[in-house]
C-alpha cells in the first residue's frame, strides 16, 4: 500500500549518467516520482540503463547531471540514510570465506539497527547451514543469504538489482515469495529489477519500463493496464483516434492494423472497441517502440527473447 505521508522511494529530476567523458550515456533525462510503500518492476533489456540507476539510488556512483533522492535524502548521504536502504547486488556477492553464521555477526557489527532475531529466523527457515563458508553455498542459497542480510539491517527500502537470474524456476519462485514476506514484515518499499517479466507480475505493483536510457512508462501496474487497450482497425484507421490519445505500437497483418494505444486521456468516444492489454503486451509495446522494431504477433516472445 502507498504510505501517502512518506517521501518518494525515488525522486529523479533530469537524472542523467555517462561513464567517462567519451563514455555511454547509460542514462538520460530521467524524470520520475515513484511512491513509498511499492513493489517496483524495473524492466528493460541488457544494457538500458537499471544496474545504473540502481547503483546511483544506493550512492555507489554520482549522477552526471540532474538530481536523485532516495526516500528523501541524496543517495547514502550520511550512516543514518545508508542504514534505510537495503541493497543486494547482481548476481548477489557474499564473502566466500565466511561461514553463513560470521556473516550474520558483521551484518550486525555493520548495522546499528540489525534484527538478530530475524535474520536467525530466516536462515532458519530457508535451511541454511550456519557454519556453512558462504562460499559453499549453491546460488540460490547464496541468494537467501544476502536477502536475509539485506532485511535484517531493517531498512525502508530493499533494492535488487537481477536478484533470481541465476536461479532455477521453483528456487525463483521461493526467493521472490521470501522477498515479499520480508516486505510485508518489514512494512519497506521494494525495486526489484528483472528481465523476468514473470518475476515482475508475480510480486510487483509497480512498473517502470528503461529501455536505450530512457524510462519509456512508469506507473502503477493495475492503472497502466487500465490506461492502455489493443484495438484493431483498418488500415489507416488509426488516424482517426481522438486527441489525447497516444499509438505506442502498430502491427499489421492483412487488411487490418492491430494497435497497442494509451488511452486514459482520450478527448472523444474511441471509434474501434478497445480490449484489455496484459503486461507483457504493454511491456513488448514500449520495448519494440524503443527499439524501433516491427513486431507482428507471433514473433513477440522471440523479440523479448532476443532484447534480453
Ligand atoms: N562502469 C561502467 N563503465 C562504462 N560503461 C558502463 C559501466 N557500467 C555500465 N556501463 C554501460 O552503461 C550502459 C548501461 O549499463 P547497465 O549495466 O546500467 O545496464 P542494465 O540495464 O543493468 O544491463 P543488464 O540487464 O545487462 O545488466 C551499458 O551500455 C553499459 O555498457
Amino acid at each position: 500500500m502507498p504510505l501517502a505521508d512518506s517521501p518518494p522511494v525515488f525522486h529523479a529530476t533530469g537524472l542523467a549518467k555517462r561513464y567517462g567523458r567519451r563514455g555511454k550515456q547509460a542514462l538520460a533525462d530521467v524524470n520520475l516520482t515513484v511512491p513509498a510503500g511499492r513493489v517496483i518492476g524495473l524492466v528493460g533489456p541488457n544494457g538500458a540503463g537499471k544496474s545504473t540507476l540502481l547503483n546511483l539510488a544506493c550512492g555507489l556512483i554520482e549522477p552526471t547531471e540532474g538530481s536523485l533522492t532516495v526516500l528523501g535524502s541524496r543517495p547514502a548521504s550520511n550512516a543514518a540514510h545508508l542504514a534505510r536502504v537495503g541493497f543486494v547486488a547482481q548476481n548477489t556477492p557474499v564473502y566466500g570465506s565466511f561461514s553463513v553464521a560470521e556473516h550474520l555477526t558483521l551484518g550486525a557489527k555493520m548495522n546499528p539497527s540489525w534484527d538478530p532475531a530475524l535474520a536467525e529466523r530466516r536462515i532458519r527457515q530457508v535451511g541454511l547451514n550456519p557454519r556453512q563458508k558462504a562460499g559453499q553455498l549453491s546460488g540460490g542459497q547464496r541468494a537467501q543469504l544476502a536477502l536475509t542480510i539485506a532485511a535484517a539491517k531493517r531498512p525502508e527500502l530493499l533494492i535488487f538489482d537481477e536478484p533470481a537470474a541465476a536461479l532455477d524456476p521453483l528456487a525463483r519462485k521461493g526467493f521472490l515469495r521470501n522477498l515479499m514476506e520480508f516486505v510485508v514484515e518489514l512494512g519497506a518499499s521494494a525495486v526489484l529489477s528483472s528481465h523476468l517479466l514473470d518475476d515482475i507480475e508475480q510480486v510487483c505493483d509497480y512498473l517502470i519500463v528503461l529501455c536505450d536510457s530512457r524510462v519509456q512508462v512508469a506507473g502503477d501496474v493495475r492503472h497502466l493496464l487500465n490506461s492502455h487497450a489493443r484495438m484493431a482497425a483498418p488500415r489507416g484507421g488509426f488516424d482517426r483516434l481522438p486527441p489525447g490519445t497516444e499509438v505506442i505500437r502498430t502491427e499489421h497483418r492483412g487488411h487490418y492494423s492491430h494497435a497497442l494505444v494509451r488511452i486514459d486521456a482520450a478527448a472523444g468516444p474511441l471509434p474501434y472497441p478497445p480490449e484489455p492489454v496484459s503486461l507483457e503486451e504493454l511491456v513488448l509495446a514500449y520495448m519494440g517502440r524503443a527499439a524501433g522494431m516491427e513486431i507482428g504477433v507471433d514473433a513477440r516472445t522471440e523479440a523479448w527473447e532476443t532484447q534480453r
